[in-house]
């Protein structure tokens, strides 16, 4: 098991906001919490960026962290994220931040300390690039976006 240090940038994480926690022992997300001082509606069709009032710095190149979205918010109430999936590079140390867009057409209003999305950690890898005249063949070669079917 990888851990890794997490530093508290808000004073009201670990007070009024607890601090992120594996919901269970099988949990791969901890649930990211608003770091509002007061409610966020957000319209239907709009984006906001709310601080989740916490720093990490993964330091590990071989890790990053991304963030998704939550479930039932999502689905229930269309809130998902702006940019789709953030990713927080390993050399990252601000504050993370949620990209919120509702996407229904309802709107949706965030309360401080309402958990807004989830982040998993998750290993990388880097690669070096050669350049080659040829690959070798594969089975799939250039097919792609559905050219084997949909059955
Ligand atoms: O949802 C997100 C996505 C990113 N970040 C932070 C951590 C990440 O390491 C940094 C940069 O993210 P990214 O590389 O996706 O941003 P960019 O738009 O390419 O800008 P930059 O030039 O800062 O890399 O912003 C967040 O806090 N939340």
């Amino acid at each position: 098991m990888t851990a890794i240090d997490l530093k508290i940038l808000d004073p009201k994480i670990g007070q009024s906001i607890p601090l992120p926690t594996y919901a269970t022992p099988g949990s791969a997300g901890l649930d990211l919490r608003a770091c509002l001082d007061q409610p966020l509606t957000v319209e239907p069709g709009q984006t906001h960026l709310v601080g989740t009032g916490l720093a990490i710095h993964i330091a590990d190149p071989n890790l990053a962290a991304t963030l998704l979205p939550r479930s039932g918010l999502g689905h229930k109430h269309g809130l998902v994220l702006g940019n789709l999936v953030g990713l927080i590079d390993s050399d990252y140390q601000g504050e993370l931040k949620v990209s919120v867009w509702n996407r229904s057409t309802t709107a949706y209003t965030i309360e401080p300390g309402e958990r807004i999305a989830q982040m998993v950690i998750v290993p990388v890898v880097q690669v070096q690039f050669n350049l080659v005249e040829d690959f070798s063949e594969s089975d799939r070669g250039a097919g792609g976006f559905g050219h084997s079917g949909t059955r």
